[in-house]
């Protein structure tokens, strides 16, 4: 069984964060330990909750525990996600760094989750910085939507030939792989859902078809995402079969909850297709 420390954000009500992603990578097998960097009543994209963001002193703690009993070595992947503080980066890399030294193997796999002004997604003062000078340059895998494709190379980004620009930027700043979550306006078909993944072989894209919400869109997408598509790396698929993995089980769980008529992800309901999607896109290889 793999082993992932998934540091991201915990919201009792509903699905963002670690919420999002620690029960669909535990339905693909793979052990998830949840390491909150806040606990929120509700995702912040109501416009309103409660709660409070976890002091950075408590990452390192928490990971020198697990470590007092001798079991960091069994960990093979750090997942960082919606951080609740600037401050709480330097504990995070320091994480990475000390399960990198005891396991080389372990992976870093960094969710760049920023503030999103067009939709309200709220993240604090520095994370964004945080996120761009140090955390890409430490990951291995990096997975950015459109919006932090931007932040993270300071490139412009208005069309998919600068989006591939983009994406080798990055990897030409540390990670190997790069994720797009999302490619949004710059994609190829307003009318789909499109993604890219960039490895040292080339760029693949894949599209799946974009559903309308009756209000607002949900929220925790990405999180859901990055955690399918880390969690079949560590079940040993290879890069591309991980891609249309995670692309067709997200897409799934897309379809349950725009039938439900939910705003929250429908993660449970959808469970049985995070693991054996019925949706069948298949990516292809571009560059
Ligand atoms: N198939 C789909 N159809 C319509 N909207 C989607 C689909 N898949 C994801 N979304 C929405 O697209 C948005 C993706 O958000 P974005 O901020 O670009 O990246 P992410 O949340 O993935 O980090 C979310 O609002 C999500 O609800
Ligand atoms: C508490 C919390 N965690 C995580 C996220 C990230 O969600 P997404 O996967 O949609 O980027 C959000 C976005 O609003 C949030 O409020
Ligand atoms: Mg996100």
């Amino acid at each position: 069984m793999k082993n992932v420390l998934s540091i991201q954000s915990h919201v009792v009500y509903g699905y963002a964060g670690n919420k999002a992603a620690v029960f669909p990578m535990q339905m693909l097998g793979v052990d998830t330990w949840a390491l909150n960097t806040v606990q929120f009543s509700n995702h912040t994209q109501y416009g309103k909750w409660t709660g409070m963001v976890i002091p950075q002193e408590q990452i390192t703690e928490i990971v020198q525990g697990i470590d007092n009993i001798d079991s960091l070595s069994e960990c093979d992947a750090v997942l960082s996600g919606y951080i609740g503080a600037a401050s709480q980066g330097s504990a995070i890399l320091d994480a990475v760094a000390k399960i990198k030294a005891i396991n080389p193997n372990a992976i870093y796999f960094c969710d760049p989750v920023m503030g999103h002004p067009d939709k309200g997604c709220i993240v604090a003062d520095g994370v964004a910085e945080f996120l761009r000078d140090e955390a890409m340059t430490k990951a291995d895998i990096i997975a950015p939507n459109l919006v932090e494709l931007r932040e993270l190379t300071g490139l412009e980004v208005e069309n998919f030939a600068q989006a591939l620009e983009a994406v080798k930027v990055i990897r030409s700043k540390g990670p190997k792989k790069v994720l797009v979550k999302h490619l949004s306006k710059v994609g190829q078909d307003p009318s789909q859902f499109e993604m890219l993944l960039a490895n040292e072989e080339g760029i693949w894209h894949i599209s799946r078809p974009l559903h309308e919400f009756k209000a607002k869109d949900p929220v925790g997408v990405g999180d859901l995402t990055s955690g399918i598509f880390l969690a079949n790396l560590l079940n040993g698929k290879s890069d591309l079969e991980a891609f249309e993995h995670t692309a067709n089980a997200v897409n799934d769980v897309m379809s349950v909850t725009q039938q439900s008529g939910k705003y929250e992800l429908q993660i449970i309901a959808a469970r049985e297709f995070i693991a054996n999607p019925i949706s069948q896109y298949k990516a292809v290889k571009i560059s």
